[in-house]
């Protein structure tokens, strides 16, 4: 009999959920174990989704479940831990979040876990780092959400001002998920027409694309002034990552990989184009970034690595 897909996802709040219900909605997963230190949250939640299931386009096994359920996950998904408050940084978060990884990653791997992890608590990078240190998996089978969502918000602006369908917007963030990412204009196309030529025709220019990209950078700032937090962007992003690693996809995406000399720099998980398939990160995609593409992401790498130093 084949075997079902069983993903574990530890912190059942606001991102947790948004992914399950992103998740049994695709109808991606055969069984989700929701697993969060607030056990009554964990087990609500899982009964109002499984209220949804009538509906699903196919069935998932939904329940409360506890760090022994992870011994047979594929995959493990992290969304536990403190969000941001308004005001805050992600790299704020950085002492609280560490020390609940360690204890929780620790947890984890005492269940027997040989799967995939897949992380989304910030500091994203630095937690996925935490992750891989942590657990002793080969640094293929952690990754980071990274600028998946970064991407994504990208796309969905620059397809408002082209009035082109996102799907057909082919554009990266890259770097740290946070204030230091940058975008990578020089390989940005949309229907097949790079940015560069869209700039000669005058389609648009380059203020407007500074501003779509700091609109871009700083959206978590302006949902959290809002309504308090980001969770159905990066839900949705999460599911894109699972279905890419469950499907053997081969996708390419901008998730947190573990840099090993790819774009000059080494021992540091950061947002880079990668190819996700059933063995997590198959390969980093090396592409070619201009001078001041390169001195952005490694400045990038080198805020991480400061603010990384005092947690591991
Ligand atoms: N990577 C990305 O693009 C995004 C990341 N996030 C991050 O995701 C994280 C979660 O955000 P929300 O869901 O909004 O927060 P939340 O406060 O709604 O949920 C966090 C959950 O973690 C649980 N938790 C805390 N400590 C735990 C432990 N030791 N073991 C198990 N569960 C524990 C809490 O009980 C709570 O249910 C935050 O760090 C936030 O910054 C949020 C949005 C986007
Ligand atoms: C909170 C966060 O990391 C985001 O929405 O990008």
């Amino acid at each position: 009999m084949k075997k079902v897909n069983r993903i574990a996802v530890v912190g059942t709040g606001a991102v947790g959920t948004s992914y399950c219900y992103a998740m049994i909605n695709q109808g991606v997963a055969e069984e989700l174990v929701l697993i969060d230190i607030n056990e009554a949250k964990a087990e609500g939640e899982a009964m109002d989704l499984n209220h949804g299931l009538p509906f699903a386009p196919t069935p998932t096994r939904v329940w409360k479940g506890d760090y022994s359920d992870c011994g047979t996950a594929d995959l493990v998904v992290i969304t536990a831990g403190s969000p941001q408050k308004p005001g805050e940084t992600r790299l704020d978060l950085v002492a609280k979040n560490a020390k609940i990884f360690k204890g929780m990653i620790k947890s984890i791997m005492d269940s027997g876990f040989n799967g995939i992890f897949l992380v989304a608590s910030n500091p994203v990078d630095i937690l996925t780092y935490v992750t891989w240190k942590e657990s002793g998996l080969p640094k293929e089978h952690v990754i980071g959400s990274g600028t998946v969502l970064d991407s994504a918000r990208l796309r969905n602006s620059l397809s408002a001002h082209f009035g082109i369908d996102p799907r057909n917007v082919h554009a990266a963030i890259i770097g740290e998920h946070g204030d230091t990412e940058l975008p990578v204009w020089s390989h940005t196309t949309i229907g097949y027409d790079t940015i560069e030529s869209y700039l000669q025709k005058g389609t648009i220019d380059q203020k407007t694309l500074d501003d779509i990209f700091v609109n871009t950078r700083d959206a978590a700032y302006h949902i959290i002034e809002r309504k308090g937090a980001t969770f159905y962007g990066i839900g949705m992003s999460l599911t894109r990552i699972t279905r890419a690693i469950l499907n053997n996809e081969n996708s390419v995406l901008t998730v947190s990989a573990f840099l090993e000399g790819q774009y000059g720099n080494s021992d540091v998980y950061i947002g880079v184009p990668a190819v996700i398939n059933r063995q997590g990160v198959r390969e980093v995609v090396e592409i070619e970034l201009n001078d001041k593409e390169q001195e952005q992401f490694s400045h990038s790498v080198k805020v991480l690595k400061e603010t990384m130093a005092p947690v591991l």
